[in-house]
Parts: structure tokens; sequence; C-alpha cells
């Protein structure tokens, strides 16, 4: 059957799957884990990824390409780098018939790439800051349930790796990338997001600190990372010997960021906008944006009807909207109708016999499905304002949702109860790691644990006196809790 067959609300997991394969965006694929990107969800891609990378070159970011291949010897060069993650590297060990004398990893992520060449180009103040990005594959090796977007053993992401002579430098960049991060999410995806910064536990080990925007997922209950933006401090430059000549001649190690978006974006975009009959594309990302839909009429001149959807179309084009007419002559309108909904097109345009006399068109929006007539001399500005409202619709929408899924609480009792109803928990914390590592080991259930999602930057006060939820100490600030992907 063409359509949604799964309700939303009723199996989550079955409508996920079933949205992303049904609207065109995802294809099924025989290697475990991997998926193909049709055009209707590479399109998104390439929305954002214009968007990012005229941002990070305003910032005089350059882009770079570096081999997909790793030595063994340099990936396991950064100790604590690496052994967390090992399981997940995959390994070339041979070529036709023949063993590789010496195996070589498929990058996971490009730190042991660059950073022995970052030593060897790097030697005075003048070659700092060096700031290299990459839009490129990476692959790693996930045990857990591959969802498409989501998690998958290859995807696409860019990689941001820059060196500083000063740490003042460094702490800014993390910030700037990071708001690029939530300008991803809350302009363009429409989806809220919480800037924090990591615990201790949760941080990417081989760094000093790691900023994150974190989203959630209402269906499921659960939080899932959005990107992240690290400081790696002085850690990696130790490793890789990363040292520059200051204009006092002293030498010292570079300060070093790197920084993240994935294809995970779009997963988490269809999660939180789609519904029972299908995606609901914000307007920002939506490769169509516009569907004009001809209603035939079996007395009227069928030429008469393509004429006025090309002059329609060309108005909104001319307007810089994204246009598309569905002319085609073996489908009826209302299979039409719900061949673009499933599809998630923000909003159609019907045209009739009545519509051609009275010289207007019928406006339907995807995202509260209210219909107008609208007369022809207004369309593209109109069809531009709705645009508009249905972008700041779903974000405000999704924003309701999601601070309706936050509760604020000072107990253990108070914080399992809203755990247990699915909700991400805003809690006084120690923040101690035995104590992080206590609550996940305390929490664990079929649905996993919880942990901490991020310590918001935005914080509530917190009167004098105020204790941990879970130990009792002082707490030293509020941290965001919950289950996550
Ligand atoms: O990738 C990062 C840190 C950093 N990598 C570059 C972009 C930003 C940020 O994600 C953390 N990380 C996650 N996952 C893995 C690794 C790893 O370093 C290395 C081995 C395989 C799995
Ligand atoms: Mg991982």
């Amino acid at each position: 059957k063409l359509g949604m067959t799964v309700k939303k609300n009723e199996n989550f997991g079955d409508w996920y799957s079933e949205v992303v394969v049904k609207s065109g965006m995802i294809e099924y694929y025989d290697v475990s884990g991997c998926y193909i990107l049709r055009p209707w969800s590479y399109a998104i891609w390439e929305v954002l990824k214009d968007f990012f990378d005229a941002e990070i070159k305003k910032l005089g970011i350059q882009n770079s390409y570096f081999p997909l291949f790793v030595s063994e010897q340099a990936l396991t060069k950064e100790k604590d780098h690496i052994e967390g993650f090992a399981p997940e590297v995959a390994w070339v060990t041979k070529s036709g018939n023949t063993e590789l004398e010496v195996p070589i990893a498929i990058r996971p992520t490009s730190e042991t790439v660059m950073y022995p060449v970052f030593a060897k180009w790097i030697r005075g103040h003048r070659d700092l800051p060096l700031r290299l990005n990459q839009w490129c594959n990476v692959v790693r090796w996930e045990f857990k349930h591959p969802t498409p977007f989501i998690r998958s053993r290859e995807f696409l992401w860019q990689e941001g790796h820059t060196a500083f002579a000063t740490k003042e430098e460094a702490d800014e960049e993390v910030k700037i990338v990071l708001e690029l991060y939530r300008k991803i999410y809350e302009e363009y995806l429409a989806v809220p997001v919480v800037k924090g910064i990591k615990s201790e536990v949760e941080k990417f080990a081989g760094g000093l600190y790691t900023t994150t925007v974190e989203a959630f997922i209402p269906n499921t209950g659960r939080g899932i990372q959005g990107a992240t933006s690290h400081c790696l401090g002085q850690n990696f430059s130790k490793m890789f010997e990363i040292f520059f000549e200051d204009d006092k001649g002293e030498r010292s190690l570079v300060w070093q960021n790197s920084w993240a978006f994935t294809t995970r974006v779009i997963g988490v975009m269809v999660m939180i906008h789609g519904d029972d009959k299908g995606l609901v594309l914000p307007p920002k990302v939506a490769t169509v944006q516009v569907v004009i839909i001809p209603v035939p009429y079996k007395n009227v001149d069928f030429n008469q009807m393509l004429d006025a959807c090309n002059e329609v179309s060309q108005k909104l084009e001319s307007a810089g909207l994204r246009v598309k007419q569905d002319t085609r002559d073996n489908y009826p309108p209302g299979w039409k109708y719900s061949d673009w909904e499933l599809k998630g097109v923000p909003l159609r345009i019907e045209i009739g016999p009545k519509d051609i006399e009275n010289k207007q068109v019928r406006m339907v929006r995807r995202d509260n499905f209210e219909k107008e007539d609208v007369p022809l001399e207004k369309v593209a500005q109109r069809a531009a304002d709705l645009l508009d409202e249905i972008q700041a619709n779903l974000f405000k929408k999704a924003k309701e949702v999601r601070d309706l899924c936050i509760k604020k609480v000072f107990t253990w009792e108070d914080f399992i109860e809203a755990l247990n109803d699915k909700k991400m928990v805003l809690a006084p914390w120690c923040d101690d790691v035995e104590v992080e590592e206590d609550v996940k080991a305390r929490t664990k259930g079929d649905t996993g644990a919880a942990k901490t999602l991020c310590m918001p930057f935005e914080q509530p006060d917190l009167p004098d006196g105020t204790v941990c939820f879970a130990s009792g100490k002082p707490a030293k600030r509020w941290a965001l809790w919950g289950r996550s992907y």
C-alpha cells in the first residue's frame, strides 16, 4: 500500500521505519547498519551543508580532505581517546586474496589522521590559527540497534579541527560553532535544543570539555545528542607533539577544538515533525516547498489547466520558492494530495475550473491542513508568508511539547517518577563522577539507564543549601538527565 499504515503514537519504531521509506528518503541496503540516502533526504543534507559551509567560511575556516584510511600506529597514539572506542573501529585486513602486512583502519573520526600532519605544518605562531574542516563519511561499527539517520555504521558529517595559540581563542570558537548548530536545529529544522556542557563521564574522553546541543524525542522519552563542539585543550597536542614557537620564542603546545554535526539531524527532524500522514518538512529545508496540482474537470480543456499551473509556478519561482507541478495524467488529484502529504511538502496549491474562472487558487497547509482561497495576483506573497508561518508554527509546537517534557525535581523519588513518565529531568547535582555512575546503575532497566544529557548553560537559580537529588551532597549546579539514544 502506498500510504502510511502505522500510527506514530501506536508504534513509533515501525512508524519511523515506514515513513522514511515511503516518503522516498531511505532505501534499505544489504550491508547491516547501512542505508541509501535517496534524493528526498540528500537534498535536505545539501541545504544544511550549504548553510554551515558558508558560515564557517565567513569565520575563515577552510575545507580540505584527508584520507579515509588510518594507520594502526596513528590510531592508537592517543591512549584514552581510543581505548573505549576500539570495538567500533573497522579494519581493512586484505586486498583481493592477499592479507595486508599491517591492517589499516577506516576513519571513525579524523583526529589521528590529521594531527600528525598538524605537527608538521605548525612551527611558529604565524602558522596559527590553523582551522580546517572536512565534509566526509565515517565508519563506526555500532552494535546498538541501527536506525536510519539516527545510528548507522556509515554516516555523513562535517568535522572541524582547529588549532590556536591560546585557550581563549579556542574557547571562543567552541561557542561560535555551537551556536551554528543551534541554528541548524532551531532555525532550519524547527527542532528545539538545549545548549549545555557534558559531564566528565559523558564528555569526549580525549578532550578538555564538550559542549552540546541536546534534542528530545517525546514519543520515546529519550534525549538525543544533536551535535558537539569540543575543546580538546592540549591533550592531543601533547600526544601528537604539536608545538609552536610563540612571539617570545617560547615553545608551547597548541590549544585545539573539534566539532561535528551529522546526517542524524535529518532523523531527528522526521521524528519530531512527522505525523500519521507521513513527513512534515520545515519549509527552510524542504526540497519542494510548494506543489501545484491541477484538478481537471470533464468539460474543461486540460491545456488551460496546465497554462494556469505554469503561470502560478513561474510566479512562485520568481519569488525564490522551490516549486513543483504535479501534472501527471495517470493519477487523480486525491491520490496526489496524499502522495505529497506523505512526502511532507509544506504547501499545496490546487487549481480547479472554478479557481481559473475566479482567478484564484486554493492553498492547503501541510502542518495544520488549513485551506484558503488566494487571488492570483497575491499568490507569490501569500505562499511566501504561509511558508514562514509554517516554519514558525512547527518550531513553536515542537518547543511547547518539548518544554512539557522537562520536569524540574529536587528528590530521588520525583526524579524516578519523571524518568518513568518518559520525561527529561532537571535536577540539582553535586557533579561527582561516582554519583553519575551510581544513578546509571540505579536506573538500569530494559529501556536503558538515565544519564546526564548536559549541564544547561541556562541554569535556574540554585538556592543555598540545595542538596543533590541523588547523593544528598551540596548541589553545585542543575543537570538535565534522561534516557537517551
Ligand atoms: O569523534 C569523536 C570526537 C570528535 N571527532 C571529530 C568531530 C567532533 C567530535 O565528534 C569521539 N569519538 C566517537 N566515537 C568514536 C571515536 C571517537 O573519537 C573513535 C573511535 C571510534 C568511535
Ligand atoms: Mg558512538
